[in-house]
């Protein structure tokens, strides 16, 4: 996306960098001070599997895809360097683990340095969670009753049982949005965002609990005064250092001193860029659809929902508590459903031919010659799918669930593959139904669903979530309001803006609702939720 050329060039410092790191690309994003996207640029990142649930990227590969892409976004706005005011990163919460002054320790058996990070939805340490979650520490009650193997804890912990050498070599060890930032900065400090919802960082008491750490097995790091995960811990939007380094700014083609903010999760940035817009964070859950989904819900007290992660203290709007919940594959599991369809393959190369993405043009299909979005429903015709190929993160935090496909016939035709699709985008959305119930019991309901993530950008989706949850969905003026939630970091950081609170209402923007249908779809999805809820009990029971 280039700029618009029927607006002036912005001056010196006006531009705002946000860089996301999702668990498939690097993506820039370059703002103007109203929160208007100028250009953007991704750059697709390296991801190894292995058996035993391994999964690991490298942190010099996301760098340089970073550079890149920042790079290619300022070429593609003809903006020169000086043009930008203030930087932001977000990324997943995968875990890097670097030896001393940065370089790569391998962190799994391939032995190779380059793999060292073990990524967010790698779950080798599922043992590890559970023993953590068997001694049930205090601070356990921070994180939704139960510690998540895609947490950094129970991580570590694995580090230090199957890779003691690793881990007592290890210099430091990031989440990966504070990686980036010390890698522009040098600056360790982490945020409280990271810390917070994936380290056990009691943010609500500016502490770590060393007790917890010594229960676990890993009374090393506090006997070291949390100096390799983080001694200092500071707000998302707080500068860093003394802003970009020489070497940093020369690979990114920047300034050197460019302020850079302390980052973000991804899915953090995605409530950031969107919940702010209508000034009312409270009323609305910030649902980012990407591979993951996450489900991100804004309190003024702390509301303890069992299943869903959190309450967080300031993690994502600061001063106010988080609830985050989701699903561990959202539009990885679209992917691995239709994949398993005898059509797919075909379907597959004809989409590439066009550049298409296989789920996009699916979704294309499935909303062909509809006068009313909301009917596509009725394409999943006998179709149902939970989703839950990697576990159910909420509100079950039940790491060990599996996904079921009910209602398959001998079909092999394209238009089945299109229903399967539509069925399993059901699916998402009942799982997102079922985790806005389960916070309304606990006192945590909100109004409107704010929606960002790739897999969110299309009409068809959007309504058919709003339809299957009863909820309007809203969507931002910006096609990436991820990207514009890690500009707010540059923005905050640059000085631009006072603070965070601030930044979101100035820089963001709701651009259109989609209603809940009623009547006959609103029946349709009921019963399909009473069946989805029926399979997953199903499917529970069958694994005893
Ligand atoms: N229309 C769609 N329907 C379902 N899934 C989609 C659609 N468009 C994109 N996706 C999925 O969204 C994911 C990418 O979303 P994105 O937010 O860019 O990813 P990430 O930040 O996790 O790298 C992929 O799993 C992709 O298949
Ligand atoms: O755990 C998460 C946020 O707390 C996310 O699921 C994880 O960071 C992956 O994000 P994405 O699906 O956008 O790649």
């Amino acid at each position: 996306m280039t700029q618009d050329p029927s607006r002036p060039a912005p001056g010196a410092g006006d531009v705002l960098l946000g860089i996301d790191v999702g668990t498939g690309s690097a993506r820039a994003g370059l703002f103007d001070r109203a929160g208007r996207m100028l250009a953007s640029a991704k750059c697709d990142i390296a991801i190894w599997r292995a058996p035993g649930a391994m999964v690991e990227q490298s942190s010099r590969d996301i760098w340089q895809a970073v550079c890149r892409a920042t790079r290619t976004a300022l070429a593609e706005a003809g903006l020169p360097p000086e043009a930008v005011g203030g930087v932001g990163f977000d990324a997943t919460c995968s875990l890097v683990v670097v030896g001393e002054g940065g370089a790569p320790l391998p962190v799994g058996p391939s032995e190779d340095p380059e793999r060292n990070i073990i990524v967010w939805m790698d779950h080798r340490a599922v043992a590890q969670a559970e023993r953590i979650n068997a001694q049930g520490h205090e601070v356990l009650r921070y994180v939704g009753g139960r510690i998540s193997p895609e947490m950094e804890t129970p991580k570590l912990l694995w580090l230090a049982e199957h890779r003691p050498d690793i881990f007592a070599r290890a210099w430091q060890f990031f989440d990966l949005a504070d990686y980036l930032g010390w890698r522009a900065t040098g600056d360790l400090a982490r945020s409280t965002c990271t810390v917070t919802c994936k380290w056990t960082y009691l943010a609500h008491e500016h502490r770590w609990d060393a007790g917890y750490f010594r229960q676990v097995g890993l009374g090393v790091l506090a006997d070291e005064g949390f100096a390799r995960i983080g001694a200092r811990v500071v707000e998302p939007g707080t500068p860093l250092g003394q802003g970009l380094t020489g070497e940093a700014a020369a690979e990114l083609g920047l300034r050197p001193g460019t302020p850079v903010g302390a980052g973000l999760i991804d899915a953090h940035a995605g409530g950031i860029g969107t919940v702010g817009a209508e000034g009312t964070p409270e009323r609305d859950l910030a649902y980012v659809f990407g591979t993951s989904s996450c489900t991100m819900t804004t309190t003024r007290e702390p509301v303890f929902v069992p299943g869903v992660w959190g309450p967080y203290r300031s993690a994502m709007v600061p001063g106010m508590w988080l609830n985050e919940g989701g699903q561990s594959a959202a539009g990885a599991a679209i992917e691995q459903l239709v994949s398993f369809h005898p059509a797919a393959a075909e379907a597959a190369r004809a989409t590439e031919a066009l550049g298409e993405a296989l789920p996009v043009h699916l979704a294309r299909l499935a909303a062909e010659g509809l006068a009313d979005l909301s009917e596509v429903a009725t394409r999943a015709e006998g179709l149902h799918v939970v989703p839950e190929f990697l576990g159910n993160r909420a509100p079950f935090a039940d790491p060990h669930a599996r996904a079921v496909i009910a209602g398959l016939g001998m079909e092999r035709d394209l238009p089945s593959l299109v229903s399967l699709y539509v069925a399993g985008i059901c699916g998402i959305a009942y799982g997102l139904r079922q985790i806005l119930e389960a916070q309304e019991r606990a006192g945590a309901p909100v109004e409107r669903i704010a929606i960002s993530g790739g897999a969110g950008q299309l009409d068809m989706v959007r309504q058919l979530l709003a339809d299957a949850t009863g909820k309007p969905v809203l969507a931002s003026a910006v096609a990436e309001p991820v990207l514009l939630g890690s500009a707010i970091l540059g923005a905050v950081a640059a000085g631009h803006e006072p603070d965070m609170t601030a930044a979101m209402q100035r820089m963001s923007r709701t651009a259109a609702h989609y209603e809940p249908a009623g009547g006959a779809i609103a029946a349709l999805h009921d019963r399909r939720y009473a069946a989805f809820l029926a399979l997953q009990e199903a499917a529970r029971a069958a694994r005893g």
